[in-house]
């Protein structure tokens, strides 16, 4: 299927340590965490808020543990605030994940965003941009774009749930008024699925622009309590919203093969966020690495 050493498995602290809702796995220290991971069979992990952020010591941790940092989150506010104040907060990321060996960096854009909102319904307020913030994201994604190259690095846009960029046709029009040299896209299984999207047409679509993949699952069930109870999206993830590949309904058979196809080169990451306190975080890896295992022989 993949092409022997094109693809490396990770896995995302979030399902530890929750940075959006630092409560939720206060109590796991980022030893504990990683050492999971690399118990589970993960030979990456992105960036939580419990890591060492000095590199020589991140370095030394994940090492004994034959771990790599695949990427870390990053929040654009290129719709709300001046262009340098995004840019500056860039360069201190861009050069933390290039000491660490990362080739590429997620950003999202948070301006307007309603993720981080408690009690904001996930569906009905979802933020829309007017044609002035389009063209300032399109427009400073291409400098933060470039900023990246300079380092020989990528950034990859995160669409996702309440945002601006949260649709296919949203992710389409950025992709149109964005250049490849300049943005490639993060494909999210689980922000896609959430939001009713065909997320394998998304895929088939961006293939040659995708060049890092959160992989996560959804509960239908706990997505249909969120639209009936108009949860947030914080709220969604306490109910159970996302879970691991193969314990929701997403065809990840489907995924796999479409990128294998398209000979995907680049890091896979487990992303499910859930309560730890409920979900079990290394049982989860494990059934997550089982499953991964089974549908593409990775
Ligand atoms: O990549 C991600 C990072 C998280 O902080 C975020 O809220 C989550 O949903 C996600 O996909
Ligand atoms: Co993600």
């Amino acid at each position: 299927m993949f092409k022997e050493h094109a693809v490396k498995l990770a896995i995302a602290p979030i399902a530890w340590t929750n940075d959006d809702m630092p409560e939720l796995g206060g109590e796991n220290t980022f030893e504990q965490c990683i050492s999971e991971m690399a118990l589970a069979g993960f030979q990456g992990s992105e960036v939580g808020n419990k890591y060492p952020r000095d590199p020589a010591a991140l370095r030394q941790a994940l090492s004994l543990r034959q771990l790599e940092i695949a990427s870390a989150w990053f929040s654009a506010f290129l719709t709300t605030e001046p262009y340098q104040a995004t840019a500056e907060a860039f360069l201190k990321h861009r050069d933390f994940l290039w000491e660490m060996g990362a080739k590429v960096i997620v950003v999202s854009e948070q301006g307007k965003s309603i993720q981080g909102q408690m009690t904001t319904p996930l569906f009905a307020e979802k933020p829309e941009f007017t044609e002035e913030e389009w063209i300032r994201l399109a427009d400073g994604l291409g400098g933060l774009g470039r900023l990246a190259a300079e380092k020989g690095m990528s950034i990859v846009y995160h669409h996702h749930m309440g945002t601006g960029i949260q649709t296919a046709a949203e992710i389409t029009r950025l992709m149109e008024m964005t250049v490849p040299e300049e943005v490639s896209l993060l494909f999210d299984t689980g922000h896609l699925a959430f939001s009713g999207e065909d997320y394998l047409e998304v895929l088939r679509s961006h293939l040659p622009r995708i060049k890092h993949v959160h992989l996560k699952d959804i509960r239908p069930e706990i997505v249909d309590l969120v639209k009936q109870e108009k949860l947030s999206f914080l709220q969604a993830v306490k109910a159970g919203a996302f879970t691991v590949p193969g314990d929701g309904c997403l065809l990840f058979g489907d995924v796999f093969a479409l990128l294998a196809a398209s000979d995907y080169t680049g890091w896979l990451v487990v992303e499910a966020e859930q309560d730890p306190a409920v979900a079990n975080p290394l049982e989860y890896a494990l059934k997550a690495r089982r499953y991964i295992k089974e549908r593409s022989g990775l």
